[in-house]
This record gives C-alpha cells, structure tokens and sequence, in this order.
C-alpha cells in the first residue's frame, strides 16, 4: 500500500535554536513562504509564548493564505497543579489561532521528577489536560513526546501511559523524540516497532536530534517501523548539533526505491527544488552552506581524484549515485595536482578551450605550480588563464612592465592614511605605454588602483568589473615574516564571479598574480576589443599623481 508521508518542518521554531541564527519577523516570514511553496505539510513558526516576536509572526502568518502547509504553535504542556484556564503560555498559544497546536511534554520519568518537579500521576494529568483543552477548540494536536527514546528505555511502561493519556485526550499525532540525539538507529527501530505493535491505530511521528550524527538516519530506520510524520529542518538547524536534516532526507525519501515506492507526498514536493530550497533558506538564516551537504552541497557532485574523473567521463553513474541535476544541482571538476589528463580534458572542455594537443604540458604546470602552494581548485579562473597562456597563439591583453610600491612615512602623524601607500605601474598595451601612481592606505589596494587606472586608459568598460573578496592564508608560519602567502581573490562583473590565485613569499607578488589573471579574463571575456580607441590616440593623457601629463607613447 502506498501511504503518505508528512512532511513537518520545525526550522522556525527547533532551527532557531541553533546557536548562530537569528531570524527577523521578515525573514520568518519569507521563510514560511518558501516552505508553503515547496509544498510542506505542516510549518512549526515558533513558540507564541516564548517571545513578542514569535507572537507578530502568528499575527502575520495566519493571514498568508497559505496554499499546502497548515500553520503549527509550539508550546508546552500546562505547568505542574495549574489549571490550564490560568496557564499563561496555554492562553497564548490558543490566542496564536493555528489549526495545529504542538505540545512538548515529558515522557520520561527522571526528566518528570528532577525538571518539572512533580509527580508522575500529574505530568499524566498535565498531558491529558493540555491536549483536551485544545481538542475542544477543534485543534489538530501534534504531541511531541520529549525524550520518548530516554524514557522508554528508562520505562516503557510509564511511556506507554503518557501516550495513553494523549489518546484520551483526542491526540492526532504523537511525535516521538530522540531529544538527547543519543540513540542508535536499531534503538529506534525496535521502539517504533514497539509503540505501533501496542498502538497500531496511533499516528506515529518522529524528531531526531544529531547528536551522534544519526537524525537522518534515524528518521529514515523510524519510517521503516512505522512512522508517518517526520519532523525536520531545513539544512538541519536546531538546538546543539542540530535535527534532521530534512532537505537530505528528502532526497532520499524522493530518489531512493526504498522509500518512494511505498510512500507518496504532497504533490507539489519535487526533489527538483532542494538545492534552491536550501540555499534560499540558508541564504535567510544567513548561514554558510555546508559545502559537503548530502544532495545540494557545491560538493556533492565535485569530483577531484584524477582516477574518479576519468571514469566520470566514460559514464557518471561511476562515481555518482544520482545524477545531480534531478535535485537541482551539477556536477562540478575540480583541478589540483590529484588531477588526471581527464580533469584537464573536461575542465578545459566546459571552458570552450582546446587542450588535446598539450594537455600533458598543463598538467605538469599545474602539478609544479601546486607544489609552490598554489591551489586551483577554488580558483577556476587561474587554470583558465593557465591553459590559455600554454596555447602558443596566446596574446596577452597587456604586459606589466614595472611595479613599484612605496610605504610612505608611517609615523608622519599629519599624513592622511588613504596616503600611506603608493603604487607606480608601468603597463604595455600594444605599443604603447600607460604609467600611473595610484594612492591607498595599504600596499594592495594601491596596487590594484594602479593597475586599474592604466588599464583603464586602455579598456574604459576595465571600471565595471570589481575585485568582491580577496582572502590570504599562510602557508608555513613557522617562517614567521618569511611565510609563503597564498592570496585568493574574486572578481565580478555584472552577475558573473571568477576566482583567480597567487602565491609567493611575498604578498604583493603573490596578489598581482591574482590581479593580472583577474583583468586579462575579463578582457578575454568581456572586452574583447574595447579600448581600441584609445590605442589609436597617440596624445592619450595620463595622471601622474595629483598631475596632468601628456604622453605621447614614448615611455
Ligand atoms: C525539547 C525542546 O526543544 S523544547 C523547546 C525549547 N525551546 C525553548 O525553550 C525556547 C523558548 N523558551 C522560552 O522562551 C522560555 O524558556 C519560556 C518562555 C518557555 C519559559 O521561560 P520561563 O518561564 O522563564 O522558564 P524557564 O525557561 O526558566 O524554565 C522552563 C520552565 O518550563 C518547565 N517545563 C519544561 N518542560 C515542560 C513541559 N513539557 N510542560 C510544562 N512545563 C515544562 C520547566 O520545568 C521550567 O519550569 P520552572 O520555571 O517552574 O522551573
Ligand atoms: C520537541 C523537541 O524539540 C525535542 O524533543 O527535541
């Protein structure tokens, strides 16, 4: 038979427990959208009792007119010997107006006695009570049984009565929680299989913490027993090592045999849409995106080992469990002296470039070049400019003739700090020859400055193009003020980005690498012959400092 699984997301709610996010009203907001979009079953927004903000976003939400998810509050049960009437974080979660409530509550024995400090006959009560009392306002209640796992282990029997409790009480769902994140896939197995064996009526639901790096597989194991909800988060945040992640349970929920013949979702859940799903939302919660993430990580296809790549070419599946473009994302080749001539061939390929004469030679530059500590492989513009400048037609846009940099008096006090350096470059464009002193605070950004005020002189649309990240590892710092610096930086045009790489142990060698490979791939792509005007103006004026010169050509 095939049955629907639900689809619960708690990254509003659980997510915003992980250490390092902290959503807007606005950002909630958005989110919820891109879940309802995606077609999730139930959006868990927040706690309306925890904070004023979580209480806005009920407001807000409940009149998005959500086309697939029903809207969930989280709360708690009712507090120990009070009437849920009096119950402040009861009231404010009924005044949410959701459809679906979520109550946490205690199932486990020591939590009952040492947390809540009460007994085990009134936690009973307190589940009975909470979950009645929102039935009888014709919620759907979701139940989150906390450290369900723990407190089977602990006490199956008082586990079974706690969910006893909920079913009098009318509960549609109980959610069994692995809170702690510290049990083992055949734990959950054998519990699950144990709750449906004595509750074979029951909705079973489940939310798996990463503790042991288990939630997904967890969750998955808690399906095979049973389980017909699964809570998660998108990209996996939550409290401490985070919930399962439900964007990697999804590809296998949707791709794997195992699962998707036996189950079906909502109709508008399309694995196509999970790479842009997790990016958005980790775009919102304004988190890195783990590069390794399982399905839409920049990683998950990349292949890098010379042996991996040749045999990719011959037929991915080899090295490939799916075909990457089935969750929105591709396959990327990487370059680094783990390279093969396959590498080479298929990079240079996407590229557009020819390397079947000479693919050999770039590999053996490539292989030398890494040994000085030059990576390529997050820097793709570097290794197009290297196979360009190994085809013998290759003809520079300009040559550097000279670069000088002076620091100027740093302890002259009356010295403006965008002063402080200055950086004289020489360059060659055909024949003829631009040379600019440019002023910055640091030696680089008047490197670039020159550099790009010569250009310029030459290729005006040299002004839209942008340097947008420049980063600098050390390779050996135990050279102290000797260390090899490896400088990385990012251009960008319009919405393009390239990246290009340097590396010596000297800073500004090492950052005009970067730079010039920089410029002549834009001009390769997207001047191609702008400038020529100027070229063919022998009275070009240059600035020379604060001066006007006129040059005439000659250097
Ligand atoms: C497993 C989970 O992830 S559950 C969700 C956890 N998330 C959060 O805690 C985030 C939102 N929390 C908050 O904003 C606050 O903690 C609030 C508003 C809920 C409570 O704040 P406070 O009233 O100041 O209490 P505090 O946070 O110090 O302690 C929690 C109280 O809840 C009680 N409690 C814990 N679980 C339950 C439960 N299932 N049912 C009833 N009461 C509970 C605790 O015993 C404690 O009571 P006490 O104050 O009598 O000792
Ligand atoms: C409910 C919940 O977040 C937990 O038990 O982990």
């Amino acid at each position: 038979m095939n049955e629907q699984l639900f689809l619960y997301d708690t990254t509003l709610r659980d997510g915003a427990q992980y250490k390092g996010i902290s959503f807007s009203l606005q950002d909630k907001l958005k989110i919820t959208q891109l879940l309802d979009d995606f077609g999730m079953d139930y959006i868990e927004g927040g706690w309306p009792g925890s904070n004023p903000k979580d209480e806005a976003y009920f407001r807000h939400a409940r009149t998005m007119g959500l086309r697939q998810a029903k809207l969930v509050a989280f709360g708690a049960t009712r507090k120990p010997l009070q009437d849920v009437e009096q119950d402040l974080q009861i009231q404010s979660l009924l005044a949410a107006d959701t459809p679906v409530v979520a109550l946490v509550s205690k199932f486990w024995q020591f939590h009952v006695e040492t947390v809540l400090r009460t007994d085990l006959i009134e936690n009973l009560k307190m589940i009975y009570d909470s979950v009645a009392y929102f039935k009888s306002y014709g919620r759907e209640v979701v139940l989150d049984a906390e450290h369900f796992f723990d407190g089977f282990k602990d006490s199956p029997d008082y586990a079974f009565q706690c969910i006893e409790a909920a079913i009098n009480a009318g509960v549609d769902n109980v959610t069994l929680c692995d809170t702690n994140g510290g049990s083992m896939p055949d734990e959950i197995a054998a519990t699950v299989a144990a709750v449906k064996a004595r509750f074979p009526q029951l909705s079973l639901g489940i939310h798996c913490h990463n503790d042991c790096e288990l939630a997904v597989a967890n969750s998955l194991t808690s399906i095979k027993a049973g389980v017909r909800l699964i809570q998660g988060t998108v990209n996996g945040y939550g409290e401490r090592c985070g919930n399962a992640n439900l964007v990697s349970l999804l590809g296998s929920l949707l791709l794997k045999p195992s699962f998707n013949q036996s189950l079906h979702f909502n109709h508008t859940v399309k694995e196509k849409n999970l790479t842009t799903l997790s990016k958005q939302v980790a775009d919102i919660a304004n988190m890195p995106l783990k590069s390794d993430a399982a399905y839409v990580g920049n990683n998950a296809f990349s292949h890098k080992g010379g042996i991996h790549v040749a045999a990719i070419a011959k037929a991915s599946q080899t090295y490939e469990h799916i075909d990457p473009e089935r969750v929105g994302n591709q396959r990327e080749i990487t370059i680094s002296e783990l390279s093969g001539k396959s590498n080479v061939q298929l990079q240079a390929q996407k590229l557009g470039l020819d390397v079947s004469r000479n693919f050999a030679q770039v590999l053996d530059s490539i292989k030398s070049l890494e040994k000085t500590g030059l990576t390529l492989e997050n820097a793709p513009g570097s290794f197009e400019m290297l196979v360009r400048k190994q085809d013998e037609a290759y003809q520079p846009h300009f040559t550097i003739l000279n670069i000088q940099i002076n620091v100027n008096d740093l302890n002259k006090s009356t010295r403006h700090n965008a002063e402080l350096c200055t950086a004289t470059v020489k360059v060659r464009v055909k024949n003829k020859i631009a040379h600019v002193v440019e002023e910055a605070s640091g030696p680089v950004d008047a490197l670039n400055l020159a550099l790009k005020k010569a250009l310029t002189v030459f290729f005006p649309h040299i002004n839209d193009m942008q340097l947008t990240d420049y980063k600098v590892s050390i390779l050996d710092p135990e050279k102290a003020s000797a260390a090899t610096t490896r400088v990385w930086l990012q251009s960008g045009y319009q919405n393009q980005r390239w990246a290009t790489i340097g590396c010596s142990d000297n800073i500004i060698q090492a950052s005009t690498q970067a730079l010039i490979d920089s410029y002549q791939l834009f001009l390769i792509k997207y001047n191609h012959v702008a400038g020529d005007n100027n070229l063919n103006n022998p009275q070009h004026h240059f600035l020379y400092s604060d001066h006007e010169v006129t040059h005439n050509g000659n250097a």
